[in-house]
């Protein structure tokens, strides 16, 4: 499995700006969102492109690039996953979204289901999950098997922190699956948070710590 850590100065002023005890909802917000626009423009480095005629403003058909073969669908992870979902959205515009709702157990850390809404054609699209926090693994094991039991055959996920712990979990399960982070940080604390990564990611974007 690719993992891919973004090193590009403004991500990491961004992350660094996110860490910061006393940030508020509405900044947090914002940079979740201006941190995922960012790592979706890295993720979609690689994307084949094609050639097709157009014509032009003078009338001359031009030889224009466009993304080539599968779409995209985006896949954020309720709840936290929605605040990076308008970065996302702002440099793919015509996505499709898939949402998957999990919750992580307080107690044993286990992911619980509560709700999925996958596009149709999934089986043709490349699924591309948005979660702030990559921490024990678990939650976005099960959102990957979810995705490949619909049919799902190419997924990325981007990440604001990933835990070395989690990203080792979802190797051995999921070596397919290509992860992008703006930063993989030191471990997990006993229970099971990453440090010294962001604190609780979905009270802050709502507003519910
Ligand atoms: O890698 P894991 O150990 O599974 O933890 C990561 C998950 O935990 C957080 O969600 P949370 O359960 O807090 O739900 P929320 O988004 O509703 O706050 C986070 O947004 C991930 O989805
Ligand atoms: O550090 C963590 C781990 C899981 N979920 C979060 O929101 N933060
Ligand atoms: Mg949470």
């Amino acid at each position: 499995m690719a993992v891919h850590e973004i090193k590009h100065p403004l991500i990491q002023h961004k992350i660094g700006l996110m860490r910061e005890s006393s940030i508020s909802s509405k900044d947090f917000r914002e940079l979740a969102s201006e941190v995922g626009n960012l790592l979706t423009y890295e993720a979609t480095r690689e994307l084949p492109t094609e050639t097709a005629e157009i014509k032009g403003w003078s009338g001359d058909t031009l030889s224009v690039q466009q993304i080539k073969g599968k779409k995209i669908t985006v896949v954020p992870i309720l709840r936290a996953g929605l605040g990076m979902l308008d970065g996302v959205l702002q440099l793919i515009p015509n996505a499709k979204i898939s949402v998957v709702g999990l919750y992580r157990d307080e107690e044993t850390l286990e992911p619980v289901p509560y709700f999925d809404k996958v596009v149709k054609d999934i089986d043709i699209r490349t699924a591309l999950i948005v979660d702030p926090m990559l921490a024990t693994g678990g939650t976005l094991i099960a959102t990957i098997d979810l995705l490949k039991q619909k049919g799902c055959e190419q997924i990325m996920g981007l990440f604001l922190v990933a835990a070395p712990e989690g990203i080792e979990a979802v190797q051995n399960a999921h070596p397919d699956v290509e992860i992008f982070t703006a930063s993989i940080d030191e471990r997990l604390n006993e229970q099971g948070y990453i440090l010294p990564g962001l604190g609780d990611a979905g009270d802050k974007i709502f507003g519910t710590r």
